[in-house]
Order: C-alpha cells, then structure tokens, then sequence
C-alpha cells in the first residue's frame, strides 16, 4: 500500500527498577527507556468517511486482531475524539516483532499511529499533547510516542528526557525465544522487594527487577540470558519490560552480527532482530 509511512521503533527497558505495588494494581517503576531504529511499520491513506480500516501482515499476525480492540485503532479513535477530526484512514500495519514481549509491541504501534494520523490528518497535536493521548492507552504509549532515551517514572508515563548521545547509534541485537509473556502476570509475580532506586546514568550496574518473576512464568529467558552472556564482544545483556524479548549492546555492529549468527545457529527457532539505537 503506498501512503504515508511511521515506523513504531522497538522500545528497549535498559533498567528497569521495580519500587511498590501500588492500591490501583499498578507499581511504580523507574525505567531508562531507549529507542531501536527498527520496529513494526505503519502506513496510512486518508479517507473521507471517518472509517479506521487496519489489515495486519508480516511474520507477527498470530491472534492479533484488527479489529476496535487493536491498539492502533484505539490510538486512531482517540486522535478523532480529541480534534473532532472528520477524516478516517486505511491503515497497514507490518508486524515485525513478536506480541506481547517486553519491546513495547502495540504501545509502539498505538505511539506510531498518533504521530503518523496526526501528520495525515494534520490536526497538528505535536508531542506533548499526543503524549497526553497516549496515556491511557497503556503505561508505555507515552515513551513510544517519544521514542527517545528517557527515563519513566511513576506507572512508566511520567517521562523524563536525558542526553542518549551516548548510546545513539549503538548495535544491539534482539532475541525472543517464541514465549509470549503477559505484563499483567509478570508485575503480580514480582516479590515485593524493593531493590532500590535506579541511577540513569550508571544503568549498567542497574537491573531488570521484572527478569526473576518472567523466568519463572518462562524458563526459556534464562537460557536466552545464558546464551547472551557467553558472547565475545558484548556491552550488556540484560532482558526488556515484562519479558520475554532480551538485549545486548556491542561496541561495534561486526561484533553483533556475529553473535547474531551464532545465535541463529545455535537456535534456529529463536526470533532475533539486529539493529541499532536511535
Ligand atoms: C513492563 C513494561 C516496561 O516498559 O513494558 P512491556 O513489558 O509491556 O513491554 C511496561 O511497564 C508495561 O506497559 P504496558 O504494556 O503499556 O502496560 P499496561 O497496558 O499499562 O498495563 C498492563 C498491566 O501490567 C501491569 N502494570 C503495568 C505497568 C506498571 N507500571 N505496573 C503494572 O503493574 C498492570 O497489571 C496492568 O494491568
Ligand atoms: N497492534 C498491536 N500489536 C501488538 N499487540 C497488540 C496490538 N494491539 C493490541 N495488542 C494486544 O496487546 C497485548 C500486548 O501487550 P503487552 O503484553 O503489554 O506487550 P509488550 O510486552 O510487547 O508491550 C497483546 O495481548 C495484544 O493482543
């Protein structure tokens, strides 16, 4: 389909620090959140009607549906609501990266569309108002909408920009193992121990307090984690969000593609995805 086109870039947890649980069911968390410069693809063309038509394709269609239920047409709903909007949009969404996996998946789809209909549309909301829009859409649509480097507090949706020159253009690799993993039953599994504050700029001694919960819901992580850990060349490797998608940083991307065919070789049914921060 030609039209105009958004990429909803991977979101990677490089720390993620769990604190409370709180009364409504969420915990506050502290998160250094970064941007990959791959992800899902979005393109939209312009309808007169008001209709929000979506077709999926691509390797991850799997139980998605397109339906009012899927995050791109809630995104889509709630840009119409809030600009009185009279335009519609047929939109093609390619599913690059696995659902529900700890990369941000349908937040970075949600984020994506609202950039690209507020483009379309030219309702013209800019960032700080689509970041609003986001919000309730899930605790990580405002990061995705600004797919920078950041850190999120609070559920994850108070957003704190910091300087990412540091890790700009940095080769990470990503891999899933092929076990969806759900939020909601990761964060209930967490044991309730506050492990202390995360520091933004030493994240690298930080942690992913959501990894021990998701690997007793999916053992496979560990093995990912293993297999990550015994790579020569590697920054960090550690496990995104809720899990089960994990992440390790290169100092160079022939280091990455080499350990990205090691991996292949070794897994052949594990998903990987090279690429490099934004
Ligand atoms: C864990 C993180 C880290 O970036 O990423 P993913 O693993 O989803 O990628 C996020 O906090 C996920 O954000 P998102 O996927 O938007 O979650 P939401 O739809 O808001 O919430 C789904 C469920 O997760 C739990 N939840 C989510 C966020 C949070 N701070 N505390 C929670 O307890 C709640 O049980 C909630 O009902
Ligand atoms: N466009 C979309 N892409 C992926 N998942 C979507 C989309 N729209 C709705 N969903 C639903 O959102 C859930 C994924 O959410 P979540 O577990 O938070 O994923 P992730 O860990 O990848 O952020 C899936 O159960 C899926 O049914």
């Amino acid at each position: 389909m030609t039209g105009t086109t958004e990429t909803a870039y991977a979101k990677v947890n490089l720390a993620l620090h769990v604190r409370r649980r709180r009364p409504d069911g969420y915990h506050d968390i502290e998160s250094l959140f970064a941007f990959c410069e791959d992800g899902d693809g979005l393109t939209a063309r312009r309808r007169d009607d008001g209709a929000i038509l979506l077709r999926i394709e691509g390797p991850f269609t799997e139980g998605l549906e397109a339906g009012e239920g899927n995050l791109v047409v809630r995104a889509a709903r709630a840009l119409q609501a809030a600009t009185g909007a009279g335009w519609g949009a047929d939109l093609l969404l390619t599913k690059n990266v696995p659902v529900a996996s700890g990369i941000g998946g349908g937040s970075a789809d949600a984020a994506a569309a609202l950039r690209l209909l507020d483009r379309l549309w030219e309702t013209r909301l800019g960032e700080e108002q689509l970041i609003a829009l986001g919000d309730p859409l899930g605790s990580d649509v405002p990061a995705c909408v600004a797919s920078r480097t950041l850190v999120g507090t609070g559920r994850g949706d108070a957003l704190r920009f910091v300087a990412g020159d540091d890790l700009a253009g940095m080769p990470i690799l990503l891999v899933n193992p092929g076990a969806a993993v759900a939020t909601g039953p990761v964060f209930g599994a967490w044991d309730g121990v506050d492990r202390g504050a995360l520091n933004a700029v030493d994240w690298r001694a930080g942690r992913n307090d959501l990894a021990d919960p998701a690997m007793r819901l999916a053992p496979m992580i560990g093995a990912v984690l293993d297999a990550l850990a015994a790579l020569p060349g590697i920054d960090v490797a550690r496990m995104s969000g809720s899990g089960a998608t994990c992440f390790a940083l290169f100092a160079g991307e022939r280091a990455r593609d080499e350990a990205q065919a090691v991996i292949r070789a070794a897994h052949p049914d594990w998903w990987t995805m090279a690429s490099r921060l934004r």
